[in-house]
């Protein structure tokens, strides 16, 4: 109940359309249905002797119609005809809510989780995601479909209840009493189903979370013949998926088994009253039988709808937490600065934490523009950790970022960002052109600023001599080039905006030594105009750079070049440091 109002809250205006057009064809249903009992009056002979007749053939007579069983017909024809237009628009607008409600649940969705603080979206699943995008909002859209017809049912056993009311109000009361009786009785398949609808959400979940993890990592595994392992986990859950939906598939049929004897009794037993008890007229009993069995088995559709609503409202509430919680997690955007970056970027007694664990502890760190720096260190020591915090997806917990003495934490992040060209250390393509990964859709990039980022990082010639040129479509992560061709795609993307801040981690860990120099060089001829900096462990890009700072214990020391040395890596020793703070 609680999520057929949510539904109708959340989407007022879909909904009351579409309650608006379930009640005109209510309306046109109930005034076609008073023209039954009269009907069968003339049909058998009489005049209509019930009062709910007598009026309407009144009525009829008034406006100059004669009431012949052709003329009732056609009343009846013409309403039914009537609800059954009104019922396609409104059918229409309710295909049309789910399509919308489906598409506003993924777009929320994805919009709170782009928005959300780095360090959140970090923890997130991408299985887990992809099953929200896809089969949860798909699932919660098809929950409004089965709440509208929950609705729209409700209406016409309403429609049927006003008309029979008229004719035998305690025959109407008591069969809708039993009918309620009935409805409790069952309802605790309902109950069931929504239990098996919540399992199976959670469990689809699960098992698309594992899946990806496992496709990802697929080569290794099979390589290391564990792919049985992941095999037979994959089975598990699949199976308990399976058992939950017979559950489901269970509490279904035994609703809709159990209905209808139940049905039976209760259109007998009515009948019995209305005949033998209240002594209804026969037209009267004719109609009342045919009412109140349109109107039980109303109740009947409208519980088993009912029951695949509760199936499905898991999937919205699932999907609905976790947009919340998404938005919840949203990063914070306090600054309003615009930035500018033509004197450097100073960390000043930066200190930063994971949980518990701390990373950084008094940071210092100069960068002058136009530079090439070059940040090395062991594994693990806060390299990228570095990057995160210069880009603003990680906030220092002490300390400041200044930006050409601006601190960070004043500046409008997104403009920040547009400066800054990144360079991830996993390359992740596309499963798409080249230019596209390139472009990745920004509007004001064109085939151009693909090809001048390809010849910057120099990826031009392999680019060029492929028979599709830009147009390569590259596979599944890029799985079609090698590890430096994509490197140097990935190089090219970082490019393609003419940024004025380059940061790359591990820029040339999967390249050739002939491909690093080159790199190494691009980035040297780069940073006559662009203010750069790379992660590195590799003494070609610890060379190359103009400025090389070591992270060790929480903090950065500044690598002199040794007097005699015209190697950075060899005056790192690797790393055999000799370091002064500054
Ligand atoms: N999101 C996170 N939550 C908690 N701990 C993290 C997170 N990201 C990184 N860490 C931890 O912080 C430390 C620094 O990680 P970081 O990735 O910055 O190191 P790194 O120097 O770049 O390492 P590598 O050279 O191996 O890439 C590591 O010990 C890592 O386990």
């Amino acid at each position: 109940m609680r999520t057929l109002l949510t539904y109708s809250m959340v989407f007022p205006r879909r909904s009351a359309y579409v309650l608006l057009a379930l009640l005109a064809a209510g309306i046109a249903e109930g005034l076609s249905l008073t023209a039954l009992l009269p009907l069968i009056s003339i049909a058998i002979g009489g005049t209509g002797d019930s009062d709910i007749g007598r009026v309407i053939v009144g009525t009829l007579q008034g406006i100059g119609i004669t009431p012949t069983i052709g003329v009732m017909l056609l009343i009846i024809v013409g309403g039914m005809l009537v609800k059954s237009l009104i019922l396609l628009l409104a059918n229409r607008q309710v295909g049309y809510t789910v399509a919308h409600v489906a598409t506003t649940l993924r777009l929320d969705f994805i919009k709170a989780l782009l928005a959300s603080r780095w360090q959140y979206y970090l923890r997130q699943p991408i299985g887990s995601l992809a099953n929200s995008v896809a089969t949860e909002a798909y699932r919660a859209a098809n929950g409004f479909e089965h709440s509208a017809n929950v609705l729209a049912l409700s209406m016409q056993v309403l429609v049927y209840s006003v008309v029979a009311l008229f004719i035998s109000w305690q025959a109407t009361l008591t069969s809708l009493l039993i009918g309620m009786i009935l409805l409790l009785a069952l309802h605790r398949l309902v109950r069931a189903t929504r239990r098996a609808g919540s399992k199976q959400t959670h469990l689809i979940r699960h098992l698309l979370t594992y899946l990806s993890d496992i496709l990802n990592s697929v080569k290794s595994l099979k390589a290391m013949g564990r792919d049985n392992v992941a095999d037979a986990i994959l089975r598990d859950q699949t199976q308990q998926l399976e058992k939950a939906t017979r559950r489901e598939v269970m509490s279904r049929e035994a609703l809709l088994a159990l209905q209808e004897p139940i049905l039976a009794a209760l259109t007998a037993s009515g009948l019995y009253l209305a005949l033998v008890i209240w002594e209804l007229s026969l037209p009267e009993v004719m109609v009342m039988a045919f009412l109140l069995t349109r109107i039980l088995g109303l109740l009947n559709k409208t519980q088993r709808r009912f029951q695949q609503l509760t199936a499905q409202e898991s999937a919205y509430w699932a999907m609905r937490a976790a947009t919340e919680e998404a938005q919840a997690a949203a990063e914070r955007t306090t600054g309003t600065l615009q930035p500018t970056l033509q004197q450097g970027i100073s960390l000043k007694h930066v200190s930063f934490d994971y949980g518990t664990k701390s990373i950084f502890r008094d940071l210092n760190i100069e960068i002058s523009v136009k530079s090439f720096t070059t940040i090395t260190g062991t594994s693990g020591v806060g390299k990228s950790t570095l990057l995160d915090l210069l880009c603003g997806l990680a906030e220092p917990k002490s300390g400041e970022i200044l930006i050409d003495g601006v601190s960070l934490h004043d500046i409008n992040l997104r403009l920040w960002r547009y400066m800054i060209g990144y360079v991830s250390q996993e390359t992740i393509l596309l499963h798409d052109t080249i230019l596209t990964n390139i472009l990745v859709g920004a509007p004001d990039l064109a085939y151009a600023d693909a090809e001048r980022a390809l010849h910057q990082a120099g990826a031009w010639d392999f680019v060029s001599a492929l028979p599709e040129g830009l147009h390569t479509v590259v596979g599944e992560r890029g799985g079609l080039l090698s590890g430096g061709q994509r490197q140097r795609i990935a190089i090219a993307r970082a490019l393609a905006h003419q940024p004025l801040f380059l940061l790359l981690d591990e820029p040339t860990s999967a390249l050739d030594p002939d491909s690093e120099q080159i790199i190494c060089e691009t980035l040297q001829r780069l940073a006559q105009n662009f203010t750069i900096i790379a992660v590195s462990h590799q003494p070609a890009v610890v060379n190359a750079a103009d400025t090389v700072y070591a992270l060790s214990k929480g903090k950065a020391e500044r690598i002199q070049r040794s007097p005699g040395s015209d190697s950075h890596s060899e005056s790192l020793g690797i790393l055999n440091v000799a370091a002064d703070n500054t």
